[in-house]
């Protein structure tokens, strides 16, 4: 009997990778020490000074030992990240007196969905553990947050090759629930497909409205494509998979795809090369952002139909120097031509200035309300 030769050095790698797991895991305890003391001396979080000389004193050792300078940088930003965020979550659970280890989660199912892979990511930072609702439609999961049945509800809002996401800019305009936070995900498209089927087999293809407008270029290729709207991606792949027919294909993510045992045809062909979407989080009651950590603010309001009303209403921002990250406007049903504006902008409700303007705003507009104030997601 032949043994493998790779057989004792990948016991030593396995050994060492246990010992990197370890420090990783001393490093996170750390983290925990240091935002436990910024939080008694309120200090910020991030500390971006001190970063960067780590990392360049990291690279620099790296070249002792030939290590790839791009490969440390990379490495690092991950950990670093791993560690605010960590470190985040910690100064937000104390701020909102936060001991929820686990939540139940509405997201636009069934698994396998973009919506399933941020509610998995936006848990993996903020839950032990979660109990997964898939809804059929973003409605559902209003209702779901809204009748209590969940605690949170994660729901696309925007992307950067198709834009805003209108069901759900409608959906807010009706609901008491606040935003509590968001995530952007990099989307990958993947054609998901069974194992016989090519390109030139596919004659129908079938995904939620979003990847379809996402991927417009791309699908102008085949023409003679049946295009078939889903109520998710996953439902797609679940249909394409029951079929387990040639012709057929599923527009969604590879993870889903190897879920309904689906092969990817091809993938990255959005639009945008930069395929992101943004998704919110909802829940019944509003959080409190520590000043410790960025911030962004949502509001939507209804201005007045005179001439700069818009203008009177972003010149307030301006003048308390406040970025606005997103203006949306959305139709009010039932007041033909009349518009809901959508603000999202970089800071703090508690803050002075974001009162200060609030203040105004109301006193200028016809209807203001403040959807949410949380955490904001870029850390790099
Ligand atoms: C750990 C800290 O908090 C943050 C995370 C860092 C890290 O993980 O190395 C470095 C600086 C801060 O942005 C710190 O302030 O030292």
């Amino acid at each position: 009997m032949t043994t493998n030769p790779l057989l004792p050095l990948r016991d030593k790698i396995t050994a060492l990778d246990k010992q990197l797991l370890e420090l990783l895991v001393q490093r996170r305890e750390l983290s925990t020490e240091v935002v436990n003391t910024k939080i008694k001396a309120n200090i910020p979080v991030r500390d971006l000074e001190r970063e960067r000389i780590l990392i360049k004193t990291l690279i620099e050792k790296g070249k002792d030992y030939h290590l790839d300078e791009i490969f440390i940088k990379r490495l690092y930003q991950i950990i670093i990240e791993d560690s605010v965020r960590l470190q985040q979550r910690i100064l937000q659970e104390n701020l909102n007196h936060n001991t929820i280890k686990s939540a139940n989660i509405a997201f636009l199912g069934p698994i396998g969905s973009y919506s399933h892979s941020a509610t998995r990511r936006y848990a993996a930072h903020h839950f032990d553990q979660i109990i997964e609702s898939s809804c059929s439609n973003f409605k559902d999961i209003f209702d779901q947050v809204e009748n209590g049945s969940v605690d949170y509800g994660v729901l696309p809002i925007e992307n950067t090759s198709s834009g805003s996401i209108n069901e759900v800019y409608d959906l807010l305009q009706k609901t008491n629930l606040h935003i509590i936070g968001e995530l952007s995900l990099p989307i990958d498209h993947c054609i998901l497909a069974n194992e016989e089927a090519t390109l030139a087999t596919i004659d129908t293809v079938y995904s939620h409205p979003q990847p379809f407008q996402q991927c417009t270029n791309f699908l102008a290729n085949y023409p003679n494509w049946k295009i078939v709207y889903c109520d998710s991606t996953s439902s797609a792949m679940d249909t394409v998979a029951k079929r387990n027919q040639p012709n057929v294909a599923a527009i969604g993510n590879k993870d889903g795809g190897e879920l309904y045992g689906l092969q990817v045809l091809e993938h990255n062909f959005a639009n945008q090369k930069e395929n992101i979407t943004r998704f919110i989080i909802l829940a019944r009651k509003a959080v409190e952002v520590s000043d410790q950590i960025p911030a962004k603010t949502t509001i939507l309001m209804k201005t007045g139909q005179q001439a700069g009303a818009l203008v009177d209403a972003l010149l307030i921002l301006r003048n308390h120097d406040i970025v606005m990250t997103k203006l949306e406007s959305r139709p009010i049903h039932g007041n033909p031509w009349e518009e809901m504006f959508y603000i999202d902008m970089q800071g703090n409700l508690e803050t002075v200035k974001m009162q200060q303007a609030l203040k105004e705003l109301s006193s200028i507009t016809l209807f203001l309300k403040v959807l949410g104030c949380y955490p904001s997601d870029s850390v790099f």
